[in-house]
């Protein structure tokens, strides 16, 4: 019999990959770097975009094991934000932005939105938020330029976003909307389009589904021949955030031809599986089998247990992590948890674990910035202060890498706290959890939320919370947004390989300190009608 043809040595120039969770989309995106190398000319380069920090170390980790560090050396990695600032250092004056003015994070808005909000009830002030960001977003989703960003906003009538427009050009600096604009801009014009095109003649995109019509401008723009485009529209979960699968899936079908379907998974278990079906049926998936169902240890596991309370649930989940971890210290844990209000629990009883646990919402855990802040205290004199240490780590992180920077300055923060209860910066830095060198994933308990979990997979995840005003958000009220609701705990069941574990308690605490009773998830049933009891 012939082998299926592999998709990612498909002689096609413009490739679109559609493939349920697990079904090898990043990994295809490593053999189809490996495949396209060879056809590029020895000056040229492969340009890899993802979205998140997180995301581009899992792909970067994923080529380099694929292609080996000196084929890697010709694939540039980069986030969405990060190639647009890089476009806008290198070609800015072509549209009279100081190439060197301040670049913005992701908190940079919202500290300009906080006087607007501040002092509203909590609701009204999350809503009003809500809105000014919309307006600004939708302002800065086209190539506009200043003026037309303005003419935008005044249309739309949001008298905060004005002001604070105005404001940010008075202060010359940019905010996260801006950086995808301008990059836009500076991609429109041709000479400069040109050069990217040279010097990138392939480029590969993970989870299409995300992307925003900009984003997908971007990405053709920056190159013009051999793209690779992979995602799975049952797992998009940023149209919040400006994705919009439908349009970015029918503008990549004309450019892509119909696209090839993936449809067994590497990642999980049959027991698992039967979860993540379950969860892709109530939305029209089809359902997946094991590539190799033999190869897991009676199958797998899937497992479901309810408790009186928070604590308690929390309290069994760090039982079975100590567990399983003392069986195999080896193995990865999530705990997957989707709103930060839910992690409560979780977070007093992880507090004092005793078993290797990361938190993914503390930058002051997260390797790559712990290796900065580490080598650069190696490097300094002892008696460095932390203004020395703050400068050292910005200075060794690429200034067009706003996520990490920001990340950077969060940990910073937080660090500078703990030099002042340990009394110098060494005796601070001997009590931070030693970075991981090779895995994106460390052995360990990981305590993240869905969206940060994306395209990341643990051996055993544990999901706590599975009840109604949590899983679907509370905030879900329309039935789009209560669609894209189950889109995230697809995200979150399918991160598994070989166990999962649903729970929910009944009774969770107030911000008053009083108690009250849950309700189980509407997709509560479906979910644990595919798993056995704990
Ligand atoms: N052809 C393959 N043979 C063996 N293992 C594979 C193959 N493709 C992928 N894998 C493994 O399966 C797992 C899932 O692959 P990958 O992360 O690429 O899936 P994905 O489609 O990107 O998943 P998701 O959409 O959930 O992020 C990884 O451990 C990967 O190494």
């Amino acid at each position: 019999m012939i082998p299926p043809l592999d998709p990612a040595h498909s002689p096609r120039e413009n490739l679109l990959v559609i493939a349920p969770p697990g079904c090898g989309k990043t990994e295809l995106l490593a053999r189809r770097a490996a495949h396209l190398l060879p056809v590029l000319e020895p000056h040229q380069r492969i340009l890899a975009l993802t979205f998140s920090n997180r995301a581009k170390a899992n792909l970067a980790e994923r080529l380099l094991t694929g292609l080996g560090p000196q084929r890697f050396r010709r694939i540039k990695v980069t986030n969405f934000h990060g190639h647009a600032a890089e476009l806008i250092r290198a070609h800015g004056p072509t549209i009279g932005l100081d190439p060197h003015c301040p670049l913005a994070n992701k908190s940079t808005l919202s500290q300009a939105i906080e006087p607007y909000i501040s002092g509203l009830p909590f609701a009204a002030a999350a809503q009003s938020k809500r809105q000014i960001e919309l307006a600004l977003a939708a302002a800065k989703s086209q190539p506009h330029d200043d003026d037309e960003v303005l003419k935008v906003l005044a249309e739309i009538g949001n008298q905060a976003a004005l002001e604070i427009e105005l404001e940010r050009r008075q202060q010359g600096v940019l905010h996260y909307d801006d950086l995808l604009r301008h990059a836009q801009r500076l991609l429109g014009i041709k000479k400069i389009a040109y050069l990217y095109q040279q010097h990138f003649s392939a480029i590969l995109v993970d989870e299409f589904q995300d992307l925003s019509p900009q984003q997908l401008q971007i990405a053709l723009a920056s190159t013009a021949r051999h793209r690779t485009f992979v995602g799975d529209p049952l797992q998009g979960i940023y149209s919040w955030a400006g994705a919009r699968p439908a349009e970015v899936e029918a503008h990549l079908l004309e450019i892509c031809g119909e696209p090839h379907y993936l449809n067994t998974s590497y990642r999980s278990s049959p027991a698992v599986l039967a979860v993540v079906n379950r969860a892709s049926s109530l939305l029209g998936g089809q359902p997946l089998q094991a590539a190799d169902p033999a190869a897991w240890p009676s199958g797998g596991q899937a497992l479901y247990a309810t408790f009186d309370t928070g604590l308690q649930e929390a309290q069994w989940i760090l039982d079975e992590a100590t567990r399983l971890l003392e069986a195999d210290p080896s193995t990865t844990i999530g705990v997957i948890i989707r709103a930060a209000w839910r992690r409560r629990p979780i977070d007093e009883v992880f507090a004092n674990a005793k078993i290797p646990t990361q938190r993914w919402d503390l930058p002051i855990e997260d390797d790559l910035i712990v290796q900065h802040l580490l080598d650069a205290i190696q490097r300094l004199p002892r008696q460095a202060d932390m203004a020395t240490i703050t400068q050292t780590v910005l200075e060794s992180i690429d200034p067009t890498d706003v996520d990490t920077r920001e990340q950077a300055l969060h940990a910073l923060h937080e660090f500078s706290t703990l030099v002042k209860h340990d009394g110098t910066p060494r005796a601070a830095a001997a009590q931070l959890r030693p970075p991981a060198t090779e895995r994106a994933i460390s052995p360990g308990v990981h305590i993240l939320n869905a969206h940060t979990g994306k395209g990341q997979q643990f051996d055993w995840v544990f999901i706590p919370g599975i009840e109604g005003f949590h899983i679907p958000s509370g905030q879900a009220k329309t039935p789009a947004e209560r669609q894209e609701e189950l889109r995230v705990a697809l995200v979150m069941l399918s991160r598994a390989r070989h166990g999962l574990a649903a729970t929910r308690a009944l009774t969770l605490i107030a911000n008053s300190g009083n108690p009250y009773s849950t309700k189980p998830s509407q997709w509560w049933a479906a979910i644990t009608s595919a798993c056995h009891p704990a």
